[in-house]
């Protein structure tokens, strides 16, 4: 039989709400009800597999604003820094146009290929092409054998202190009028702490997150929405 996970484990413990009966409501209503089957299989592996961990996932409504995003775009060529057992990007794939196509990078393999089960059953695979590399060096392969901007789309989900690195490289990558998602530029509402009440190893993140928060702010290279989701997204659409 099907080893289920009780609702209460499956809650996002981080991110930026901080009523929990309201997230209860948000993902009980619209979002668990809205998953496709496979996200859904993925999410139970990966807290079944990785406990703890598995909060580095996309949470679901974000995944619903993603992929809404995607759509509205239309979006058909997507690069994904940050895989992991692919959540977000299993979502991306369901979102692309048959002819679409994700490249995925992450330096962790094995978490990879655990959810490969699920993007095959979801019948995406041949939209992605994973990359299996640090995700900077990676990047620098591809403008120094193409330098010509290619992608719809970019979505910003590994280190955190090289977010920075990462939107200089991607915006040669991104067509203009393309757009840079970051992920968890509120780093679960500690932009707005005090460094003291902060947990000592949030800290370098939370600076890298200060920095590159305002230096995408006065970036007038890029049109800028900061979305309160998750624990926050910051769309950047490439203006020239
Ligand atoms: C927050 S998780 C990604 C979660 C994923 N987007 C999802 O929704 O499931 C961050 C991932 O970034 C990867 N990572 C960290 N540093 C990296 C680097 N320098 N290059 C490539 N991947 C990296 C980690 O291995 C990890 O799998």
């Amino acid at each position: 039989m099907e080893k289920l996970l009780p609702p209460s484990k499956l809650l996002p413990p981080k991110g930026i709400l901080k009523s929990d009966a309201l997230k209860k409501y948000i993902f009980e209503t619209t979002a668990y009800p809205r998953e496709h089957e496979q996200l859904k299989k993925l999410r139970e592996a990966t807290v079944l597999k990785y406990g703890n961990l598995s909060e580095m996932e996309v949470p679901v409504d974000e995944g619903h604003f993603l992929s809404m995003l995607l759509k509205i775009m239309n979006a058909k060529k997507t690069i994904e820094l940050g895989v992991f057992t692919g959540y977000s990007l299993l979502t991306t794939a369901l979102a692309l146009p048959h002819d679409g196509h994700v490249t995925g990078i992450d330096i962790d393999k094995e978490a990879y290929e655990m959810g490969l089960e699920f993007i095959k059953n979801a019948g995406v695979h041949h939209k992605i092409n994973f990359i299996h590399s640090d995700c900077l060096q990676a990047l620098d392969n591809m403008l120094s054998e193409n330098p010509k901007p290619e992608f719809d789309f970019a979505f910003v989900d590994a280190d955190k202190p090289n977010y920075a690195n990462m939107h200089e490289r991607l915006m040669k990558l991104v067509k203009v009028g393309g757009v840079i998602a970051f992920d968890n530029t509120l780093w679960s509402g500690f932009v707005a702490e005090k460094e003291e009440n902060v947990p000592v190893h949030m800290r370098v993140n939370r600076k890298a997150f200060l920095d590159l928060n305002k230096r995408l702010a006065a970036d007038p290279h890029v049109e800028v929405s900061q979305v309160s989701i998750g624990d926050g997204v910051t769309l950047c659409r490439r203006l020239v």
